[in-house]
């Protein structure tokens, strides 16, 4: 008997593998010809990132690399021509006066190459702070630039902090592309030494570096899937430590005594992701032993080359001695280059989750229609249907329902009967999965959503207390005129004006004392504000969900009286369960489950049997409970 039979189901395990998304699982087969694909599209656009952000700094840099580079090769030149001025057979003084001009070049090339580097490392740092700041500005404009249901889809904050960890990463990689440069000059420069001396000395000693830098480029692979793999973990840990140290929560983790509970969770979490953390670098590690295993056998065959192409004759002791020189050299740069490139490869990886994000939105771009509207006038569904993403059902299911300028029309129904979902397929927030939204005949999806959003003023359920000024919060979203009337004239409308007048500066306090040593407001009296902030736009289409949950009789009383002259010239929806409230609404609809069950006016609903009267009846009865408490108690 399973525990679904037993009626004792378990519980649903906290784990975020991207089951059914391809994504992670072909991260696990990412190669080295993909990255070689995509490599050089990533540099050329961190290249022009860069170039975007700082010019001046990184045609420096481009000069100092070519200068460096050909100050090492200029130095690598002088080296082996001093060796060879000195082990010549000849008298010493001769050999010394042969040798000087090289030496000069050597210091001289070591001087400019120090010089250089300060310089090198100078521009770099002024760069990457605006690279950081650009990736992450790109991101979080992609994001915004999102349709809301990429929000519903578990796939799509996975791909969001992927991406945001490539955007951390992405900048390194003009870092690295210098340092792989420099090594590419440099082993250059040693190549054209050694070539001369002995053609096949080059292809042994690149040969000798590659177990290594297959090695380090699987290494990077692991600790990158493995990253990938804990996405969701991670994330898991963040949302948990935020609770647990956020001020939010504070009062019920301690009145509720849940802080062994959410440790232990926390615990849990945190073991799991090590546990997957050290697999992976148990696994590098193996790869840097085999990887240094091989090469050392490797470069031990290029030595016994050497051994023996002196051995034979085909090397003279002078030369020999110039090769050991080269070889040292070159064997540094072809390990700069390995390493540079198993770097490049890493950040790479990351930095393609960053891009790829940009190129899709994380596959949620917004659907951008080209009618621009006005501000709409009759606002209608035809048998709307809308079903959330994974859901197993519609949440919205044949709506027909309109709302003209200078209505007020409610909707009402119970937890879940689609009231919230309604309202975003109305505001062009989401886009229906079948039927119409019209904005005056043009459908929501023909709507450049950018131009029907300002025409929409929203008071979401959860609506944000924006840790800025009370002006900013009121005037957020809006251009902000020099005239403080319409501020303060919003403000009156939502009962936000006395309490702004009781702040320390008035308009400009700053409400955001858990930071900043602000002024902080009560959970009414930011709603008041968040109501002000959509009676301040000019919207034609205002959206009150659960407008006054928070608000006291009095101020609730100022909002419904205010509600009809805001309505003069806008379509309001209003939200709202409770029921007394609606009868400011000139209509009003009912739902359940997704499903359009009544509409009438105030007068028409409560008369007529229904779930409206229904629920009108229960939220006016308080003399059942009070009753029977009273009974109990005498009983
Ligand atoms: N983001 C979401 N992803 C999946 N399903 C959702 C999501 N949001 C809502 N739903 C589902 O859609 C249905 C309608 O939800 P909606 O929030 O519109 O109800 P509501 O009438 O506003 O409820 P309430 O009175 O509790 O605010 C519910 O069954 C809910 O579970």
């Amino acid at each position: 008997m399973t525990s679904k039979d037993s009626g004792k189901q378990a519980d649903e395990e906290i784990d975020f593998a991207w089951d059914g998304d391809s994504r992670w699982e072909a991260a696990k087969y990412i190669t080295l010809r993909h990255m070689a694909r995509r490599l050089p599209h990533l540099m050329k656009r961190s290249l022009s990132i860069a170039w975007r952000v700082d010019r001046a700094s990184v045609a420096g840099l481009l000069v100092c690399q070519v200068v460096s580079g050909i100050a090492a090769a200029m130095g690598l030149f002088a080296t082996t021509s001093t060796i060879t001025a000195l082990i010549s057979s000849g008298n010493i003084t001769d050999r010394l006066w042969e040798a000087w001009p090289s030496v000069a070049v050597l210091a001289a090339a070591a001087g400019v190459r120090a010089t250089l580097y300060i310089a090198i490392t100078w521009l770099t740092s002024r760069i990457t702070p605006l690279l950081q700041q650009e990736y992450e500005l790109m991101l979080l404009g992609a994001a915004t630039g999102s349709e809301l249901a990429a929000y519903d889809s578990p796939g799509f904050k996975d791909r969001w902090d992927n991406a945001e960890r490539g955007a951390v990463v992405s900048k390194d990689i003009i870092e690295e592309g210098q340092d792989l440069l420099a090594a590419l000059v440099s082993l250059l420069a040693g190549a054209v030494v050694l070539g001369t001396l002995h053609p096949l000395l080059l292809p042994f000693l690149v040969l000798a570096s590659l177990p290594q830098g297959v090695a380090q480029v699987h290494s990077a692979r692991v600790t990158y899937v493995a990253a990938v793999k804990m996405t969701g973990h991670s994330r898991m840990i963040g949302v948990l430590r935020w609770h647990l140290a956020d001020r939010h929560s504070a009062d019920q983790i301690r009145a509720g005594t849940m802080a062994p509970f959410l440790l232990g969770k926390y615990r849990k979490l945190t073991n799991r992701v090590t546990a997957v953390h050290r697999e992976a670098v148990t696994e590098g590690a193996r790869m840097a032993f085999l990887g240094a295993l091989g090469g050392g056998l490797a470069s031990a065959v290029v030595w016994g080359v050497l051994v023996a192409l002196l051995a034979s004759g085909h090397l003279t002791v002078a030369a020999a001695g110039t090769a050991v020189l080269a070889l040292r050299t070159v064997t540094g740069s072809v390990q700069g280059v390995v390493r540079n490139a198993a770097m490049i490869f890493r950040t790479g990886m990351y930095m393609d989750d960053w891009s790829r994000f940009l190129e899709e939105t994380g596959d949620y771009r917004l659907a951008a229609g080209d009618v621009i509207p006005g501000p709409p006038k009759d606002i209608r569904t035809h048998n709307l249907v809308y079903r959330y993403e994974g859901a197993d059902k519609n949440a919205l299911d044949g709506i027909d329902f309109t709302v003209r300028t200078g209505e007020i029309v409610a909707l009402v129904g119970e937890n879940g009967s689609g009231k919230s979902t309604l309202s975003k397929l109305l505001t062009r927030l989401h886009l229906p999965t079948t039927g119409t939204v019209t904005w005056d005949g043009h459908p929501t999806t023909a709507l450049d959503p950018q131009a029907a959003w300002k025409h929409v003023a929203l008071v979401p359920q959860d609506f944000s207390c924006w840790p800025m000024t009370a002006r900013d919060n009121i005037t957020l979203g809006q251009p902000r005129s020099d005239d403080e009337n319409d501020v303060w004239e919003a403000a009156a409308a939502a009962g936000a004006d006395e309490v702004v007048r009781e702040l320390r500066a008035g308009l400009s306090t700053l409400l955001a004392r858990e930071w900043l040593n602000g002024a902080e407001l009560s959970g009414g009296q930011w709603q008041r504000v968040a109501l002000a902030r959509a009676f301040y736009r000019p919207a034609a289409l205002l959206v009150l969900d659960e407008p006054t949950s928070a608000l006291d009789p009095r101020a609730e009383h100022r909002i419904f009286t205010n509600l009809r002259h805001a309505a003069r010239d806008r379509a309001v929806v209003l939200v709202t369960h409770r029921l007394a409230n609606v009868a400011v609404a000139d209509r009003i609809v009912v739902l359940d489950h997704g499903r359009v069950v009544q509409e009438g006016t105030f007068d028409e609903l409560s008369k007529t049997t229904g779930l409206f009267r229904e629920l009108l009846e229960l939220q006016n009865d308080r003399t059942v409970p009070a009753q029977r408490a009273a009974k109990e108690k005498t009983a």
